[in-house]
């Protein structure tokens, strides 16, 4: 798959394109400190991997093999996409893009220039599988760039229609790694009074409840659609002893997910995942929406 990838995008060294042993083509950033690196298949546009200090900060489900994937299911873990709609619907849960082949529209200018940040850019646009779904002419890019302790997103949604609107929902469906799930508190949700929808008791009409004081801590199948999440949360893990810092800007709500399911190794993650789910973005012929978010790993 890596004949999809433009020559001129070939000559970088903190960007690599390269191949698992399926063929799947992914992109590969490496700091040039040493400290950090990220990996992002094509297959879904999804960021698979980041290491800090050679410790992977997401994480794989269990029922899952990256190793041994088709390309007949997303890839579940890393950082899955979730567009043009979020849960079920209409269409297929979480829409289309998590399946689909995203191509790499920018890389060589970027990490030429940006030095030590190298980045890479992706795309999305409709294809015969995805006009079934769901018949507009969208762009997605998707951009994606290393710091030494950093990963930052950005996620930017284009309506190309010449008269039609469109609207969708979309999340970032992030897969963290952690020693047990019981070790764990997501600071920042869960203070009394914050409204969440409850997918638990039902997932396709959640109904909205009042949060308890206090960071969130899980300790039961939880699957939960926080409203006006805050621009900044803390993903602690005391055993680790790390504080993953998830910041973001026009991502207003934030889904917390854990099945505890053996099956899925879920002791050994959490999704926290930046949504727009309640209110789906309307995007005008020709206007586009833009969200970004960025991890920092810290130590406690
Ligand atoms: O197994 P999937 O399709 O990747 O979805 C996993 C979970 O993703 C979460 O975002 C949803 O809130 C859950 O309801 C869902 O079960």
């Amino acid at each position: 798959m890596l004949e999809q990838i433009p020559s001129s995008f070939k000559e970088c060294k903190q960007v690599r394109f390269e191949e698992d042993r399926q063929g799947f083509a992914y992109v590969h950033l490496v700091h040039s400190s040493g400290v950090s690196e990220a990996k992002i298949y094509l297959f879904g546009g999804n960021i698979v991997s980041w290491k800090v200090d050679g410790a992977e900060v997401l994480a794989m489900r269990g029922d899952f093999d990256l190793l041994s994937m088709d390309g007949t299911k997303p890839i579940s873990g890393g950082v899955p996409h979730c567009f043009p709609q979020f849960g079920p619907g209409e269409m297929q849960q979480h829409g289309f893009a998590r399946n689909m082949m995203w191509t790499v529209c920018d890389a060589k200018d970027t990490c030429k220039t940006r030095g030590d940040a190298p980045s890479v850019t992706i795309k999305l646009l409709p294809t015969e599988y995805s006009r079934e779904m769901w018949n507009h002419k969208f762009e997605v890019l998707y951009k994606v760039t290393l710091m030494e302790a950093d990963l930052h997103t950005s996620l930017l949604v284009i309506n190309q229609q010449a008269s039609e609107e469109f609207a969708f929902s979309t999340a970032l469906h992030s897969y963290f790694a952690v020693s047990n799930i019981a070790n764990v508190e997501i600071e920042g949700l869960g203070r009394e009074g914050q409204k969440y929808l409850d997918k638990v008791e039902d997932a396709k009409n959640p109904p909205e409840k009042l949060a308890e004081d206090g960071a969130l801590g899980l300790t039961s199948f939880t699957d939960r659609v926080y409203l006006d999440a805050p621009p900044e949360l803390r993903v602690v893990d005391t055993e680790q002893g790390s504080a993953l810092k998830i910041s973001s800007t026009n991502w207003p709500e934030a889904v917390v997910w854990n099945p505890f399911q053996e099956k899925m190794n879920s002791e050994t993650f959490i999704c926290v995942e930046n949504a727009v789910v309640q209110q789906p973005v309307t995007l005008l012929p020709g206007q586009s929406w833009r969200a970004e978010m960025s991890l920092t790993r810290g130590k406690l």
